[in-house]
């Protein structure tokens, strides 16, 4: 079974949320931090309450490296240690590195992230350089059950400077770029009809959503835009199939919904706002 496959069935069994850890410091609750700790241990500590309260309720955790590497060796220990605890509670995770370099440095990327101290269940990348950006991953993800999420159509406006653009065959750019990488996919299909390299496709553009769903079937989609970036249950419906078929990130919704819930303690915040977000989606699939 591949990891997408165990994707696929913590969406069947929980819901697709997926909780992202892009934790802050200045997200810790006022007298949260210990000042005897370092920064990225009490990151790691406001992490492991963040997990706790949401793997019920959570398809996946996905973990972007940055905030952990601008805090240098401190936080890339934090990063460790939360991807160890995810990984400890068998809630698949998704290290959101965003990788795009080719040949030996792709192979080097691999290792990296797909063993070794930092290795995650799935990993995101940057297809930019090409074809061959892509495929040094492939080894781990075809004999080792890995799993990819790589960038199609993004949810930030800037998406609209190149991946938007028209082809002369009327095709945008983005979707040129699906059609390789779904093409390419086929070569590591699952049991549940996903294959091993998934695509992100951003929650916040809902014109062209039926559009891609029925074009890429057998593609699972990481769907980031949920909540602050104004993305609602009824956009991203569209990108699911029945319910399942993606995973519906939300990082800062869900880190801070606490300051939305006055009097609320922070990891219950969280688990509420999971909840919150599960329910709406499912009734928006429901309606469609
Ligand atoms: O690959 C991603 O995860 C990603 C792709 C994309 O198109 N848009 C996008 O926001 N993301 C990531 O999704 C997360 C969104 O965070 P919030 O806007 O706080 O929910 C961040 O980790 C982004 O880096």
């Amino acid at each position: 079974m591949t990891n997408m496959d165990k994707l696929y069935e913590a969406v069947a069994a929980r819901g697709p949320v997926c909780v992202g850890l892009d934790t802050d410091f200045s997200y810790l609750p006022e007298g949260f931090a210990k000042a005897e700790l370092t920064a990225g241990e009490n990151i790691v500590r406001f992490n492991q309450a963040i997990v706790d309260a949401t793997k019920s309720v959570a398809g996946c955790f996905k973990v972007q490296i940055a905030y952990y590497e601008s805090l240098g060796l401190d936080g890339l220990n934090a990063y460790k240690k939360t991807l160890d605890y995810v990984k400890a509670t068998g809630v698949p995770v998704i290290a959101d590195i965003k990788r795009g370099d080719i040949a030996k440095t792709a192979e080097m990327y691999a290792k990296a992230h797909f063993e070794g101290d930092f290795e995650a269940d799935f990993i995101t990348l940057a297809p930019y350089m090409g074809l061959d950006s892509i495929k040094p991953y492939m080894p781990f993800v075809e004999e080792k059950g890995k799993g990819v999420f790589v960038l199609v159509r993004t949810s930030n406006p800037g998406a609209k400077d190149f991946e938007y653009e028209k082809l002369a065959d009327g095709r945008h750019v983005y979707d040129m770029v699906g059609d390789k990488l779904n093409a390419m996919g086929k070569s590591c299909m699952g049991e549940h009809g996903y294959s091993s390299l998934g695509l992100v496709i951003g929650g916040t553009h809902i014109e062209e959503a039926a559009e891609i769903r029925a074009r890429y079937k057998d593609s699972f989609f990481l769907i980031p835009g949920y909540g602050a970036q104004g993305g609602t249950a009824e956009d991203i419906a569209q990108y699911l199939s029945a319910g399942n078929g993606g995973v519906v990130n939300s990082s800062r919704g869900i880190l801070l919904a606490y300051k939305k819930q006055p009097g609320v303690e922070f990891a219950q915040a969280a688990y509420n706002e999971c909840v919150n977000m599960k329910e709406a989606i499912k009734n928006a699939c429901d309606r469609l």
